[in-house]
C-alpha cells in the first residue's frame, strides 16, 4: 500500500421502520425509510493506478462483481467525471457486510468509494455535491454516507439527521443467499394487490423511543413493509424469527429487503444470549451482533 492510499470504512444499516407507499410511475415507492447505522464494516481502499481496477476480500467476496456494476466503480467514475478526469484508482473492498442481505452493503461501497476517491483527489466537493452523487448511485447510499440515525423520505434518500439518547444492541443472522431488492418490493406490491395504501409516515412512538435510546419501547414501535413479501419469496425466515423471539430478543425483523434477520436486545449482554441462541437453532449461515447508532462513511487512513 503505497502512502497515496485512502481508506474509508462505512457501517451497516438496519431499518427500524421501513413504511412503503403504493408504486410510483418510475418504478420507486415512497417510503418512510428509518435507517440506524450499525457496527459492522466494509472497508474500502483507492490507490492510484493506471486504470480503474476493482478487488474484494472477504467470506462473501466471490458474490460481489468486480466490473463498472460494482457501486464503488459507478461512485469513482461518477466523481471522476464531474470534475473532468480518469477514474484511475485500484479500488479495494474488505467486505465483511453480508452480500444481498438487506443491510446496504453494496451502499456502503459506493459512498466509501466516493468519500475515498474525493480525499484522494482533493475535488474539495461539498457535502451537498457528494450527497446528490450518492443519491444518483442509489436509494440508500445518501444514508451510507451520513450514518448515525436518520428518516429517509422519498424513495429513501432525502434524509433528515434523528437524534438517538443511547445504544441498541443487535443480533443479526445471516442467511443462506441473497434476496433482489426490487424482487422484494414487486412481492410487496403483488400481496397488497388493489388495497388502497396510506402515505408512508414515520411513526411517532418510533422516533420517541430513538429519542429516548428506549430498547423496550424501539422493540414495540419497530415495523418493516417489506418483511412479508421476503417472507413469501423464503419461508424458512420465519423458523429464524421464531427462534430469536424464544431466545429472548426484545424484537425480530426482518432487515430491510432481506433475508438477514434482525434482532434488538435490551443490552449487549442480552445481545450475546440472543446470538448463542440463534447460532445453535440450526436456522441461519451465521450470526453477528452490533450496536448502533454509528457514524457513516469515515476517512480511517
Ligand atoms: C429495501 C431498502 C431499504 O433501505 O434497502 P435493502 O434492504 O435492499 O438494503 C432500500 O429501499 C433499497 O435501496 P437500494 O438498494 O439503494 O435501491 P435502489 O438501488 O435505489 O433501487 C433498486 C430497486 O429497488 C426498488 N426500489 C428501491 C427503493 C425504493 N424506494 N423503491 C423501490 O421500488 C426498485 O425496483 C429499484 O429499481
Ligand atoms: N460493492 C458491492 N458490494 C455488494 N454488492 C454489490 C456491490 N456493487 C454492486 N452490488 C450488487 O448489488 C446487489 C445487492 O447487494 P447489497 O447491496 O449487498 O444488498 P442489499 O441491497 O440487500 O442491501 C448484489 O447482489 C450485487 O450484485
Amino acid at each position: 500500500m503505497t502512502a497515496e492510499s485512502v481508506t474509508v470504512r462505512v457501517p451497516a444499516k438496519v431499518n427500524v421502520q421501513l413504511a412503503v407507499g403504493g408504486p410510483r410511475p418510475d418504478g420507486f415507492h415512497d417510503l418512510a425509510n428509518v435507517f440506524l447505522a450499525v457496527g459492522l464494516y466494509d472497508e474500502v481502499t483507492v490507490t492510484p493506478a493506471e486504470s480503474l481496477r476493482i478487488t474484494c476480500s472477504g467470506p462473501d467476496a466471490d458474490q460481489v462483481p468486480l466490473d463498472a456494476s460494482n457501486l464503488a466503480a459507478r461512485a469513482a467514475l461518477a466523481l471522476a467525471a464531474r470534475y473532468g478526469r480518469a477514474a484511475d484508482v485500484h479500488i479495494h473492498i474488505a467486505k465483511d457486510i453480508p452480500v444481498a442481505g438487506g443491510m446496504a452493503g453494496g451502499s456502503a461501497d459506493g459512498a466509501g468509494a466516493l468519500l475515498a476517491c474525493d480525499a484522494l483527489w482533493g475535488t474539495g466537493a461539498s457535502r451537498e455535491e457528494l450527497l446528490e452523487i450518492c443519491a444518483e448511485l442509489g436509494s440508500d447510499v445518501p444514508f451510507s454516507l451520513v450514518g448515525g440515525a436518520a428518516l429517509g423520505r422519498g424513495r429513501g434518500e432525502l434524509l433528515t439527521p434523528l437524534e438517538t439518547g443511547g445504544t441498541f444492541d443487535w443480533v443479526f443472522a445471516v442467511a443462506d443467499g441473497g434476496l433482489s431488492t426490487p424482487a422484494v418490493y414487486r412481492e410487496c406490491d403483488r400481496l397488497r394487490g388493489e388495497a388502497e395504501i396510506p402515505a408512508p409516515e414515520a411513526s411517532e412512538a418510533l422516533l420517541d423511543a430513538l429519542r429516548a435510546g428506549d430498547p423496550a419501547a424501539l422493540a414495540a414501535a419497530v415495523s418493516n413493509d417489506l418483511q412479508p413479501a421476503a417472507i413469501s419469496l423464503r419461508p424458512s425466515l420465519e423458523a429464524t424469527l421464531a427462534a430469536g423471539t424464544e431466545a429472548g430478543a426484545l424484537a425480530a425483523m426482518v432487515s430491510g429487503s432481506g433475508p438477514t434477520t434482525a434482532f434488538l436486545a435490551g443490552s449487549a449482554g442480552e445481545a450475546e444470549k440472543v446470538a448463542d441462541a440463534l447460532r445453535a437453532s440450526g436456522t441461519c449461515r451465521a450470526v453477528r451482533v452490533a450496536a448502533g447508532a454509528v457514524a457513516g462513511a469515515t476517512v480511517v487512513g
